[in-house]
């Protein structure tokens, strides 16, 4: 299993593409960090310097990382697995109708389910999970990590 050495993660929001307001973005990105850290021994800081552990930022098809997205629907969004360079960076598909409310997807069960993959976390067969593969949409208020997130997450870092 790969997962971070250090309990201690900056992340960095690159680009200028951000779909919606970068204020909202960065709002629900940090919610999606405190769920895992509220069970994981993890803390979470934003960063704006280049070295940041994860950068994340939001792309359009064909980005040069041979993961290319498909347009609106379909691939969401990925991350890579715990590492240098790329490894823990976030990539979200900008042609997806990212939302805060009841339309289109929420970027925070979105952003939480890829931040579990950035700290080591693969897909998980619990429909209930949030690393299950499929997304399913629940209200913002109503996310939560299922029983199963939280032994995954805590087998790796508890
Ligand atoms: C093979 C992977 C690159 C698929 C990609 C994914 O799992 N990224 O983490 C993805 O975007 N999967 C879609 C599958 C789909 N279109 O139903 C997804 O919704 N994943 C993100 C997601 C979001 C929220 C909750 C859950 N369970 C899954
Ligand atoms: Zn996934």
């Amino acid at each position: 299993t790969v997962r971070w050495k250090k309990t201690s993660l900056s992340y960095r929001i690159a680009g200028r593409k951000l779909p919606i307001s970068a204020a909202k973005v960065h709002k629900v990105f940090r919610a999606a960090w405190k769920l895992w850290s509220s069970v994981a021994p993890m803390k979470f800081r934003k960063r704006d310097r280049r070295e940041a552990d994860i950068v994340i930022s939001f792309h359009n098809g064909d980005h040069k990382d041979g993961s290319p997205f498909d347009g609106k629907g379909g691939i969401l969004a990925h991350a890579f697995l715990p590492g240098s360079d790329i490894g823990g960076d976030v990539h979200f598909d900008a042609d997806e109708d990212w939302s805060f409310n009841s339309t289109g997807f929420s970027l925070l069960a979105v952003a939480a389910h890829e931040f579990g993959h950035a700290l080591g976390l693969p897909h998980s067969s619990d429909p209930g999970a949030v690393m299950y593969p499929a997304y399913s949409f629940a209200p913002n208020y109503e996310l939560q990590l299922s029983f199963r997130d939280v032994k995954d997450v805590q087998h790796l870092y508890g």
